[in-house]
């Protein structure tokens, strides 16, 4: 049988050659069509998938209603068909994926998958590890919504601020060693960085919430505003300079 970790990333690769193909037929779209279209596409193929091998567990995702049936399963798929849709949808981005994770009650996020489509890569738990570190200095935010406290953290360390879509690609970046940090507040959800966090501390890298406390999933309202993503070496300093720039 084909385990978790196996299906986590067989499903993100399948939904992100959708998305591609999704992308080339709509290539006349206006932005918010295309994006619109390729958060449906991808979503309905994830549940279909899911229901058929793994027809006992609960779903979260960021396209379908909500059910409190999660809160009493053990078993939750954790999914984001497609994280960074602004950047899906406009041709020539690559900082866009596709996010699947498997929380077990007790357990927290035990299997998880990224996907980036454009860069033909899937990162999956159980097969990861932290890349040599080429961008020293670099710490991610959004492009839209950079937290407060991030200049402030970028000049402790004598670092720069870099923009990117997604937090997937920007978790991954920072696997790959492109990046020291991944920073966000004030607002995300729990799929957005249930898989990215999941695949990252699988690989050893350091991920919590911006106070330090650890992330935590299937939460009856599964809004999870904040987040760090840092080489393991780095988090006190990334901690203590984020604590002392949000006082
Ligand atoms: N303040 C906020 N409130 C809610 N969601 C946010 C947010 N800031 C970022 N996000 C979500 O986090 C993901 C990464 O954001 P960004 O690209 O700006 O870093 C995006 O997911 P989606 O693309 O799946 O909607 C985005 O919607
Ligand atoms: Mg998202």
């Amino acid at each position: 049988m084909t385990t978790d970790a196996e299906l986590a990333g067989q499903l993100a690769v399948e939904a992100g050659k959708l998305l591609l193909d999704v992308r080339t037929e709509g290539a006349n779209l206006e932005p918010k069509e295309l994006g619109d279209r390729g958060d449906a596409r991808s979503n309905a193929l994830l549940l279909e998938r899911l229901a058929a091998q793994r027809p006992g567990d609960a779903v979260l995702s960021e396209e379908s209603a909500d059910s409190s049936a999660r809160l009493e399963a053990d078993r939750v798929w954790i999914i984001d068909p497609l994280d960074g849709t602004r950047e899906f949808s406009h041709p020539g981005r690559d900082d866009w994926a596709v996010h699947v994770a498997l929380w077990q009650q007790g357990k927290g996020i035990t299997d998880a998958a990224v996907a980036q489509p454009d860069r033909d890569t899937v990162y999956v738990t159980g097969d990861v590890a932290l890349a040599p570190r080429t961008g020293a200095g670099r710490i991610l935010v959004s492009a839209s919504r950079p937290p407060e406290f991030a200049a402030g953290v970028a000049a402790d360390l004598g670092g720069e601020l870099v923009s990117m879509g997604s937090a997937g690609a920007k978790a991954m970046a920072v696997l790959r060693g492109e990046a020291d940090a991944y920073l966000h507040a004030g607002g995300q959800w729990e799929w957005d960085s249930a898989a990215p966090a999941g695949v990252v501390q699988a690989a050893g890298l350091f991920a919590s919430r911006v106070d330090g406390s650890p992330l935590e999933y299937n939460a009856p309202n599964p809004y999870l505003p904040d987040l760090v993503v840092c080489r393991p070496e780095l988090a006190d300093d990334i901690l203590a300079s984020i604590a002392k720039h949000s006082a």
